[in-house]
């Protein structure tokens, strides 16, 4: 679901450019593989488009879906230096508000943080976009940010490292608003028997009996580390991840944010990949940590 106005700016794109949106940079790529748009704020990507579902001949056949892209994003973001919902937000260096006095914004500096573009690596089949804050955001540790955007899918990897001299807890998420039909239309598949948290009950832990259907507000986080289906009716979307044992899955149902205009807030599931107070990371001088998130269409010939 992308806001008239971005559209707008995608269609003016061929190729690559960077442009302005709702007052941040963004970088827009409009290509025989497909559309990608990421807000320079946050090292957020706000769309992505299949080149098969958008009509475009690419060797895969075309097919059906809506042309709006398997992201959602608000039309009417705050207001620098305000964060935008929707997309891909990057979550860290803490998750909620895990941060490490209790006091941090929630969801940690990155999202709200200006990054800067460090490579372009574009070619026939897709495009691979490297961005690092342009500020330090922790003392020890530094994120960096790759996505990898094709004709079949978006991957997105946040990798930390640690450049300090003690042990560091990281908690961290990739926030994926995913477009739907409609929220009560959406079944996630793949977390049977998985133990959560429910947030909206004070953390009380529980298990998923069958699939999980959504009819109403939520706001869990699942032990899980395996790939999920996404299916809205009109589309089942595949989501894979990597260094992350928590699966995020939330939406406010009538609760809407002031930022959610009424008439498209049913239009989103956001399903995250993360690293909560279930599994944070420890990491030790020198070391890494690699969180990726992975989306493709499973009814999409690949
Ligand atoms: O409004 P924000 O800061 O983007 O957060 C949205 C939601 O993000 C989810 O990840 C959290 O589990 C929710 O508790 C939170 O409300």
């Amino acid at each position: 679901m992308i806001p008239d106005s971005l559209r707008q700016l995608l269609d003016a794109t061929q190729g690559q450019r960077e442009a302005e949106w709702q007052g941040r940079r963004v970088l827009l790529f409009n290509a025989d593989w497909g559309e990608l748009a990421v807000s320079l704020q946050g090292a957020q990507v706000l769309h992505y488009l299949s080149a098969p579902e958008a009509g475009r001949t690419t060797g895969a056949p075309s097919v059906s879906g809506t042309e709006d892209g398997w992201l959602w994003v608000t039309p009417t973001p705050q207001t620098l230096p305000g964060t935008i919902r929707g997309g891909i937000p990057v979550c860290w260096p803490w998750f909620a508000d895990e941060s490490p006095d209790g006091r941090g914004p929630m969801h940690g500096t990155a999202r709200q943080a200006e990054w800067r573009l460090d490579g372009v690596d574009e070619e026939d089949e897709g495009v691979e976009v490297h961005l690092s804050p342009t500020t330090r955001l922790d003392e020890q540790l530094a994120p960096r940010v790759m996505i990898h955007a094709s004709a079949r899918r978006l991957h997105v990897e946040l990798i930390t490292e640690h450049h300090g001299e003690t042990p560091v807890k990281l908690t961290a998420a990739l926030h994926s608003y995913l477009s739907v039909s409609h929220t009560h239309q959406c079944r996630v598949e793949g977390l049977v028997g998985a133990r959560y948290l429910d947030k909206r009950q004070d953390f009380s832990e529980a298990h998923q009996q069958g699939e999980l259907g959504v009819r109403g507000p939520l706001d869990r986080i699942y032990e899980s580390n395996r790939p999920l289906v996404l299916d809205d009716g009109t589309r089942r979307l595949k989501i894979a991840k990597q260094g992350s044992d928590s699966t995020v899955v939330w939406h406010p149902d009538a609760e809407l944010p002031g930022d959610t205009p009424a008439d498209i807030g049913h239009r989103f599931l956001c399903v995250e990949a993360a690293c909560t107070r279930v599994d944070p990371v420890w990491l030790v001088p020198g070391a890494q940590h690699l969180l990726a998130t992975t989306l493709t269409r499973e009814d999409m010939p690949q």
